[in-house]
């Protein structure tokens, strides 16, 4: 846990406490449904919660935004940004409704009142939201395809409305469709070995009705 107020100086006593119950939280809920590899249990802090924050180094989110986490699993990259940006609206959907549970669970038990969690298909969501944020779903065509619709028009953050993805590796490839694609490597913010080929990636996507 000392990991992430190492990264995030300003944590409410609230959040400190929220962070600290993860843990617990998600030893219980992997133990009956597997969301997380058994082995990451031990390196929740580093390589769950603050990877998921790395989205906030790179875009804080203000308050009153919407944010869309596609293809949530048990809850990363959105439980962790939720539990930083209290006023921030979450939406986090997967496909896999167990997962949900697990998700709906958690939030719960942190009682956080800004996330909702859906059991759907990115491709089915409805409403727009200010960033569409996401993690190990699926390739950045594909991706586009299922959230360029559900951008929303009003541009309250520094960065322009869009896409940000948490991914890793050499992306050229995959980004050669994008070219107004910025990627930001987390080594930049945070020290360990495990963010040295991590990046996030900025795609802005135009409001489209
Ligand atoms: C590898 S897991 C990653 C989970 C989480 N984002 C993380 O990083 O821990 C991929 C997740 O994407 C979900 N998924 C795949 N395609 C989806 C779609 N079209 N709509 C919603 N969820 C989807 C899967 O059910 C799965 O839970």
């Amino acid at each position: 846990m000392e990991i992430i107020s190492t990264y995030f100086k300003e944590l409410s006593d609230e959040q400190i406490s929220q962070f600290k119950q993860l843990e617990q939280l998600y030893a219980l809920w992997n133990a009956q449904i597997n969301v997380i590899s058994r082995k990451d249990i031990e390196t929740l802090y580093e390589r769950h919660v603050l990877h998921s924050l790395g989205i906030a180094k790179v875009q804080p989110f203000v308050p009153k935004s919407k944010v869309l986490d596609v293809g949530t699993g048990g809850g990363f990259p959105g439980i962790p940004l939720a539990i930083l940006f209290p006023e921030t609206r979450f939406l986090l959907v997967d496909s896999i409704g167990k997962k949900i549970k697990v998700v709906q669970e958690v939030a719960k038990a942190l009682g956080l009142q800004n996330v909702k969690a859906q059991h759907i298909r990115a491709e089915s969501v409805k409403g727009e939201f200010d960033f569409i944020v996401s993690r190990a779903v699926t390739n950045m065509d594909d991706f586009v395809k299922w959230t360029r619709k559900k951008v929303a028009k009003k541009q309250r953050h520094e960065l322009k409305n869009g896409i940000l993805y948490l991914k890793g590796g050499d992306l050229t490839e995959e980004l050669v469709n994008f070219p107004k694609a910025t990627t930001y490597n987390l080594s930049d913010y945070f020290k360990e070995d495990f963010f040295e080929t991590k990046k996030v990636v900025h795609v802005p996507l135009k409001f489209k009705p």
